[in-house]
């Protein structure tokens, strides 16, 4: 639709948000707006209960009136015994009033499109604005009658309900909010709704009977938003198959508009490298025990005091409590501060998190985050922006998280598909599992770690986003799994913890059970979890990283034969890695090491495989000596493929075997699987 078609009167009072004062220099200003950019327009500025005078207007600067739109905005937030006239003048009497100016010069004309603008406040209520609802559910009433008694004359009345940043909205909402809920995104509907070839009489919009219908993406490949993409897509905004019915103002206020916002709504503005903002996070070891409260701990198992209780002696709080500190700078209304761009919340989906430790945690004090915009990919079917966060404690780096947001249906904007500032997962090899049962209820407590999203809660919120009942934070169950590597790998222990990468690959519900299936690779544990019910990969191309392997105690290794054997020889391998040429001179391969510490011999070691089951002796020279198992990569996969025989190996020095004499009862177990194999 050209602008330079349209001839616009525009009236505004200039009254301030209260209703009080008069001033020229609203309608002013958005004229001079229109005209500069080759527009007709002419202002206004009596009051809207003199509604011929407007009208007058109108047909004296351009000889008829086609469209009226009554966008009267103003509010007083009173409790419901104050009922202010003023509001009750202003929207219903002053909208009524301007439109039946219009009414007969529409009629006669046979051409007419009249817009009200209600409010979701008259639609659901509002607590405190009884009066407002009453005047803003009044317009509703006299849009349906003027669509009946006009329809026959060409002459269609439709009802808006939107929301956005305005004069009135920056009083009563966070600038943020009133910077992301751009006037932009709902002026594409009214214009379409205004135009001859739209045939729509009687409706309500942001609610169609009472019900949301799924909506549709209307923003095309690298432009702005247009009326004549709503009008394109107007079946589908319209479609009810999947309609959901919102449960009050607040899925109202999150959802914006039947046209869903764009993402990102315009990526010009949208700058990569762009800082979100920077926030503190204040804690103590209140939040930490509610952190390990939400991935599960519990004081049925002993090893979890320490999580769970501030006067244990080992108290600290889990690694992946890591996420929590910075995640505030994200969901406090970060993610509105960014210019250019809109999220309909709704389709926010947890996509992917990374998360790297510098530092042990404090279990108390204020934490500064700063988060950045790394990038914007197009998947297709969505959008996933990637947001870098750096936590500070005091000056020093305290941890890295990269967030992964995967907005749905938000895809097809022309952006790149992939980036190397995402952090790469990898596929598992062979697992050990744990499974853990999330209760019904663990979405409930996760919350009150910080991320109050409704979609974890409110089963109309989540059935807007097309679930079926509320789904488990996909940092819920990312802590539950790098609780299970914590444990099978590191004794719990959390200064073992470095980092840990997941792809949210599915949704969990709450209820399901977790099962986390693991394979360890040098100081890499690389894992998946699964739905235990359904089998569903709930987390993929997930791992963690760990510090200080050589220190790991062995019996975390699942014990048997088979594959946990292959376990305790890539264990093995691994170590001697880590351990570097530290104790050993010279490994004597079969009956005997000679081992030195410091240069000198310290102990004799024997080992006697003639029997099949294999152990390790202690020789002379005590218990102190320093051992080490020693096997290359090459020769450990050809003992695990099959091509290269473990005794041989042994017995060719192949095979070399260092580590501390304190393990020597899990050595003996090695060797018992080693000669099982
Ligand atoms: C604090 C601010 C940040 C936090 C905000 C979040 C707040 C939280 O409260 C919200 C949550 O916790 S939501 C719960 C956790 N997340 C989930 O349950 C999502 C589960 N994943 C899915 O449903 C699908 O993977 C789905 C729907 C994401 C994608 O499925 P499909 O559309 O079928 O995609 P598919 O065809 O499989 O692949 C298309 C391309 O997208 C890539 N991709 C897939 N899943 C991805 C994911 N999870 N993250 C990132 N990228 C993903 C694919 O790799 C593919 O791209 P390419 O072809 O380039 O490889």
């Amino acid at each position: 639709m050209d602008l330079n078609k349209l001839s616009l009167k525009l009236n505004d009072l200039g009254a301030d948000t209260k209703g009080g004062g008069k001033s020229s220099a609203a309608a002013d200003k958005v004229v001079e707006e229109i005209r500069a950019k080759g527009g007709k327009a002419v202002a206004n500025y009596d009051s809207v209960e003199d509604g011929e005078k407007l009208i007058q207007t109108a047909l004296d600067s351009f000889g008829r009136i086609g469209v009226c739109v009554c966008v009267l905005v103003f509010t007083v937030v009173f409790v419901f015994l104050c009922t202010p006239d003023l509001i009750q003048r202003v929207h219903l009497r002053g909208s009524f009033l301007v439109t039946r100016a219009a009414w007969n010069h529409m009629k006669n004309q046979k051409f007419g499109r009249i817009i009200m603008t209600t409010s979701a406040a008259g639609i659901y209520g509002n607590f405190g604005q009884a009066n407002y609802s009453a005047a803003k559910l009044g317009l509703l009433g006299l849009a349906n009658t003027l669509a009946i008694e006009g329809r026959k004359y060409n002459v269609y009345c439709n009802t808006i309900a939107p929301v956005a940043g305005s004069r009135l909205t920056e009083t009563v909402m966070p600038p943020d909010v009133v910077a992301a809920l751009k006037a932009e995104y709902v002026a594409p509907l009214v214009l379409w709704l205004c135009h001859e070839d739209c045939q729509e009489n009687g409706g309500l919009f942001e609610v169609l009977r009472w019900e949301r219908t799924k909506g549709h993406t209307v923003r095309q490949k690298n432009k702005a938003m247009s009326p004549e993409a709503v009008r394109d897509h107007w079946d589908k905004i319209c479609d009810f198959t999947a309609a959901t019915r919102p449960s009050g103002i607040q899925g109202h206020v999150l959802l914006c508009a039947v046209i869903r916002f764009h993402f990102p709504c315009d990526s010009q503005a949208l700058a990569v490298g762009q800082k979100v903002s920077t926030s503190l996070f204040t804690f103590n070891h209140t939040q930490c025990i509610l952190y390990a409260l939400g991935v599960g701990m519990s004081t049925k198992d002993p090893d979890h005091l320490r999580f769970l209780y501030e006067n244990h002696p080992d108290f600290g709080c889990l690694p992946t409590f890591g996420v929590i500190a910075s995640q505030a700078v994200l969901m406090e209304g970060g993610l509105s501060s960014v210019p250019g761009l809109g999220i309909d919340f709704t389709q926010v989906l947890h996509g992917e998190q990374y998360l790297e430790l510098y530092k042990p945690l404090p279990t108390s004090g204020t934490l500064r985050s700063e988060a950045t915009v790394a990038d914007v990919l197009d998947k297709g079917s969505g959008a996933v922006l990637l947001l870098d966060v750096n936590t500070y404690n005091g000056d020093e780096l305290l941890c890295f998280n990269q967030f992964s947001v995967f907005v749905v249906g938000a895809g097809g904007f022309g952006g790149k598909r992939t980036s190397d500032r995402v952090k790469v997962g990898f596929p598992p090899n062979l697992r050990a599992k744990q499974c853990l049962f999330p209760p019904r209820s663990q979405a409930a407590l996760y919350r009150l770690s910080g991320d109050w999203n409704p979609l974890h809660i409110d089963p109309s919120f989540a059935a807007m986003g097309g679930f079926k009942q509320p789904i488990l934070h996909g940092l819920c169950s990312f802590g539950f799994a790098a609780r299970h590597v914590l444990k099978q790998f590191a004794g719990n222990d959390p200064s073992r913890f470095k980092a840990i990468k997941a792809r949210f690959a599915k949704p969990v519900l709450p209820g399901q059970s977790l099962q986390t299936e693991m394979w360890k690779e040098g100081n890499r544990v690389h894992l998946q979890c699964k739905v235990k019910e359904t089998d569903v990969v709930v987390l993929a191309g997930a791992y963690v990283d760990l510090h200080g392997e050589s220190d790991a105690p062995l019996e975390n290794l699942p014990q048997g034969g088979g594959l946990q054997s292959e376990l305790v020889f890539a264990e093995i391998g691994r170590r001697i890695e880590s351990l570097g040429s530290e104790l050993v001179r010279k490994v004597n391969a079969v009956f005997g090491w000679e081992i030195t510490k410091d240069g000198k011999t310290a102990a004799q070691w024997t080992i006697d495989l003639k029997s099949g089951s294999g152990s390790l002796h202690r020789g002379a020279g005590g218990g102190k000596a320093d051992v080490t198992f020693t096997v290359s990569d090459q020769d450990f996969m050809e003992v695990v493929q099959g091509k290269l025989n473990p005794q041989k190996a042994f017995f060719s020095g192949k095979l070399k075997i260092r580590g501390n004499i304190m393990l020597s009862q899990k050595l003996e177990v090695i060797l018992k699987d080693y000669a099982k194999l």
